[in-house]
């Protein structure tokens, strides 16, 4: 899978460890910065983050901030993006198994790497249900989407 990968300041360390772990896993990886320390806003790295993902440059993303809350507010600004923050390793499949999560969001002052890494696993390897009411949720989301 291609994944697009992205932090803040808060987040930037963290984003290594994610980066490493998910090529580890054999996936390819666009880095959508940021690029080091220095203090970035969210919004525009989730922003650029979400593009990727909606353009279908990339299949699915990975945000990282402080808490991760911030990042998937943004991320869900934009159109066709379904961002949940994932901290415990069900959801971080179950996301993706019911609603077709496509940003996963994490939060670097919340979770360690090792918890990172799990959460990130199991995003992964989650595909979304062909179950037809899981279906019809997430054309639900979709029609929210072109409503506006
Ligand atoms: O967690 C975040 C947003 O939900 C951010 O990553 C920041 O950590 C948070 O906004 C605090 O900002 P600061 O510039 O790192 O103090």
């Amino acid at each position: 899978m291609r994944l697009v990968i992205g932090s803040d300041h808060a987040g930037w360390t963290l984003k290594k460890t994610v980066i490493e772990h998910v090529r580890s896993l054999g996936h390819e990886v666009v880095d959508a910065g940021s690029f080091d320390e220095k203090p970035v806003d969210f919004p525009d790295i989730a922003r650029a983050v979400a593009q990727k993902v909606t353009s279908g440059e990339a299949e699915r993303g990975i945000m990282v901030c402080g808490t991760g809350v911030g990042a998937s507010i943004a991320a869900n600004k934009m159109k066709g993006i379904r961002a949940a923050v994932c901290h415990d390793v069900h959801s971080a499949h179950q996301s993706v198994e019911h609603d077709d999560v496509n940003v996963m969001c994490i939060g670097a002052q919340i979770v360690g790497p090792w918890l990172a890494q799990d959460l990130i696993s199991s995003y992964l390897e989650a595909t979304f249900s062909t179950d037809e009411d899981f279906r019809r949720r997430v054309e639900k989301l979709h029609a929210m989407d072109a409503e506006g």
